[in-house]
């Protein structure tokens, strides 16, 4: 025998209904014993609570409320049964009863009370309704079906609104009503009835109750809990979009994720089931050959994921009792939780810590006032005295939960745990676990639960793919390169590294847009921002990422652009990684390097610009590496401007000098103001940053720059005119190149770091200095150290370029995922 339970929304249309027909129509042709619990149809029983506080309070719209009950169960008649005499039987049956209901809602009304005793009578024409007219649809369909008013099988006390139930007389009434009935009992769930017929109700989960307690007293083979989910999620699926269902749970884990809010099944009322171990199965009424949960004393073995699943409240209140009068007094938990017991206040969790300064415990928040007042009155004599403090209180706190039988087999949950939480930012305010291991729960800020739930999600079931949350400010060259890159590589980071990358807000210096679930990155991307977007707004931008809270966000600077750099400092501090190629934040001043790093580590989140020196180039990476294993740098030496090296590298006084640096910006080498390259003030800045990386605090005033454009160049009001002052200076280029082509050299723009010295300037090199044979646009590092001092380390290859540039980009992107792991 098997106890089918179908809650209301699987009940709450008729089309649905049809579909639960069909379910038990394979159940009956397969020759399987079984009976069917129902609840009222969706939304019936808010309805009837309704229609008896409208008619309590003397208001006479009771009576809509009750005409809409009546003709919704009359339209079902209609829509399930086809004209003829089960559908007229089924119609009059249904109005007879139903005028029952209207009589006593009138007596409500007249009387203006609704006593909790009328209210479970009210209440049973829910379950009365929905599971007749269902027995009646069986029937028509083939089943030998049979209505049965659970009030004649289950025996409770007079504890209306959550009954007690009997469960010697219930098993016994059960046991004797289906002996005696062969045909497929259609049960109401919920109500029950006490000694002399009186009708109650069983309380929350109510109809899982009836199931369970048919189950227990029938020694069925098993429940089945047929809803609108497939079956217990790893998290709730509305937060948690990755969420899956567990195969297997144990009733232990069921009952844990069950507390937190996982309302799948109300576990308190299949005690008697679980009492007797018959399995239960969570089923989905839309989805039926889906296998769904199966709850059972079975453990999952030791090589299934230790945790089962990640759970939350929503809303919580900490208050703390702390100060040096609890310390080794015996008795003081006994009398804080007392005083809340007293106030009949439940309490959610609790923590105290070995140094007994201070016990700290949750509570619902209407709760949170009452909980204060008790605990500092019975604590009055202390907190006079001042041995204990005025109770604490913390209110728009949320607890996630990490829920599984086998944690307890296995060390570093909980590290894995924290790391996650850590790594995005949420700061826990207080744990608790029990001994059992079966739960181990934080208190984080409200603010931060879906990102909590998601980080955590990510972080335990491995089997799925780690989401990035990419926001990206400057989508030219580089960034809309990037974002073809992050495209056509997002198949691979998902099979090869289970990483997807979502970008989920972007910007250019006129738009901007947002898509939570990741905006489309097809050819049309650049036409949505445009014509979508709204206007660009940096601070709303970044107050939209923040605001978002989503994890493993990362902050992606492409533009050259000096305010989004101020905002780097803010942006470290809310725990968001950054990836920028833009130098102006870490060619600032060297206090606001310092500082930027230093957020960086005090947040544990990641600071990468890679890109600000030699392009996709691993010149950064190589210095810190060489200086973390304890190396001391000599001297650096570099062609460190793409596109300087191509311009020089092109220029044989065959064609104007300007028309070359004309094509180098074409190229997507230059700036995107190519003075900057030119004046060597690119090239600064690069090699500030390798300064300030060697531990040098430099400033860009102590860099020795020797420009080498003419008079009046860089007066210039616009790149324009900057080109023009080039042309009309060709000679001087050509001059300039013939000079050092007549010594048989070239020409090179050298940035060079000895000891704390800098300087930048171009230099005629002959064919014995590495950098004469550099080529397109390469960027060229010698670093000479004391282990590599004879031969120098190189580092050679494009130092500009949108490709180089881009790809370098998203390798710290990858990187930053990885961390985040
Ligand atoms: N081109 C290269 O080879 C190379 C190499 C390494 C580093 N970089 C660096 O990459 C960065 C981008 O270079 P690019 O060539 O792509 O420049 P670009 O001019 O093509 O693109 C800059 C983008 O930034 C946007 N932008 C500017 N100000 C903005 C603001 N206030 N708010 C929002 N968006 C803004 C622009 O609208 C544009 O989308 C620069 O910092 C550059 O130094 C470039
Ligand atoms: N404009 C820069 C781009 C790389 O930082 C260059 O020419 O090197």
């Amino acid at each position: 025998m098997k106890v089918l339970k179908f809650g209301g929304s699987s009940v709450a249309r008729p089309e649905r209904i049809l579909g639960i027909v069909d379910i038990l129509k394979d159940y009956y042709a397969s020759g399987d014993h079984f009976t069917v619990v129902f609840s009222a149809f969706g939304g019936v029983t808010d309805s009837l609570i309704e229609m008896s506080r409208l008619a309590a309070a003397g208001d006479d719209r009771y009576g809509e409320a009750f005409q809409a009950f009546a003709d919704r169960h009359q339209e079902a008649i209609t829509a399930l049964l086809p004209e003829g005499a089960l559908r007229k039987e089924t119609s009059t049956k249904m109005r007879k009863s139903h005028d029952v209901l209207k009589n006593l809602l009138y007596g409500i009304f007249l009387v203006r009370e609704a006593s909790p005793r009328t209210m479970d009578y009210v209440l049973s024409f829910g379950e009365r309704s929905s599971s007749y007219i269902i027995s009646q649809v069986l029937q028509q369909a083939g089943i030998p079906a049979e209505y049965l008013d659970a009030r004649k099988i289950i025996r409770t006390d007079k504890t209306f609104g959550s009954a007690k139930v009997n469960f010697d007389k219930s098993y016994e009434q059960i046991r004797d009503y289906y002996a005696e009935h062969s045909k497929v009992q259609v049960v109401t769930g919920f109500v029950a009835s006490a000694k002399g017929g009186l009708t109650t109700t069983l309380g929350r989960g109510g109809s899982d109750y009836t199931a369970s307690l048919i189950a227990a007293g029938l020694k069925a083979d098993a429940i089945e809990i047929w809803t609108d989910v497939s079956g217990v999620l790893t998290a709730d699926p509305r937060r948690v979009k990755k969420a899956f269902t567990i195969p297997r749970l144990t009733y232990a884990e069921a009952m844990e994720m069950s507390h937190f809010g996982a309302k799948v099944i109300y576990p308190p009322t299949l005690m008697p089931a679980l009492h007797s171990r018959i399995p239960l199965y969570i089923k989905n009424t839309f989805d039926p050959s889906f296998p769904g949960t199966k709850v059972s004393e079975e453990s999952s073995s030791e090589d299934e994921a230790a945790v089962r699943g990640i759970s939350s409240i929503n809303n919580v209140a900490l208050l703390t009792l702390s100060g040096s009068g609890l310390f080794g007094v015996p008795g003081i938990s006994a009398r804080l939780f007392g005083a809340l017991a007293q106030k009949s206040v439940n309490i959610i969790l609790i923590t105290q810590g070995s140094s007994e300064h201070a016990i700290s415990f949750a509570v619902q928040p209407s709760d949170s006032d009452l909980a204060k007042k008790a605990v500092e009155e019975a604590f009055a004599y202390e907190i006079d005295r001042g041995v204990v403090n005025a109770v604490k209180m913390e209110r728009d706190l949320s607890v996630v939960a990490i829920i599984g039988e086998n944690m307890r087999y296995q060390p570093g949950v909980s590290g894995r745990l924290f790391q996650a939480l850590g790594k995005n930012g949420i700061n826990a305010v207080a744990i608790a676990q029990g001994s059992s291991e079966l739960n181990v729960s934080v208190v984080i800020p409200k603010e931060d639960e879906n990102k909590a739930l998601n980080a955590l999600h990510e972080a335990f079931f491995l089997s799925d793919y780690k989401t990035l949350h990419l926001f990206i400010v400057g989508v030219g060259l580089i960034g809309s390169t990037l974002l073809e890159q992050i495209r056509n590589q997002n198949d691979y980071l998902r099979s090869k590294l289970g990483m997807e990358v979502k970008v989920v807000g972007m910007a250019n210096s006129r738009k901007m847009i947002f898509d939570e679930e990741g905006l489309e990155l097809d050819t049309n991307w650049k036409d949505q921002l445009m014509t979508k977007g709204d206007d660009a707004d940096l601070a709303v931008f970044i107050g939209r990422m923040r605001d978002l809270n989503l994890s493993n966000s990362i902050f992606v600077d492409n533009t050259a652009n000096d305010k989004i750099a101020g905002y780097y400092a803010g942006i470290l501090d809310e725990s968001i990684s950054i990836s920028t190629p833009n130098k102006v934040a870490n060619s600032s001043s060297y206090l606001q390097y310092q500082r930027l790093k230093s957020i960086a580590a005090k947040r544990g989140v990641q600071f990468h610009y890679e890109t600000n020196v030699g392009a996709g180039l691993p010149i950064i990476s190589t210095l810190q590496d060489l200086l973390d294993s304890g190396d001391q740098i000599r001297k650096i030496e570099g062609v460190l401007s793409g596109s300087l090296s191509f311009i020089f590298n092109n220029f044989d006084g065959t064609r104007p000098f300007h028309e070359i640096v004309r094509e180098a910006k074409e190229k997507g080498f230059t700036e995107p103001d190519p003075r900057i390259d030119l004046s060597g003030k690119d090239v600064g800045r690069k090699i500030l940053i390798l300064a300030r990386e060697t531990g040098i605090s430099m400033e860009t005033e102590h860099i020795e720059l020797k420009g080498f454009l003419p008079e009046g160049a860089m007066d210039a009001p616009s790149v324009d005119d900057f080109f023009s002052v080039l042309e009309e200076n060709t000679d001087y280029f050509t001059k300039l190149y013939a000079s050092a082509a007549e010594e048989g050299k070239v020409l090179r723009m050298i940035a060079t770091l000895e000891g704390e010295q800098a300087s930048v300037g171009v230099q005629a090199v002959g064919p014995d200095n590495p950098f004469h044979g550099l080529s397109g646009s390469d960027n060229m590092v010698v670093f000479t150290t004391d282990r590599y001092n004879e031969r120098p380390l190189v580092v050679r290859g494009p130092g500009a370029g949108a490709e180089v540039t881009a790809a370098g980009v998203f390798a710290e992107i990858i990187k930053i995922g990885k961390f985040l792991s």
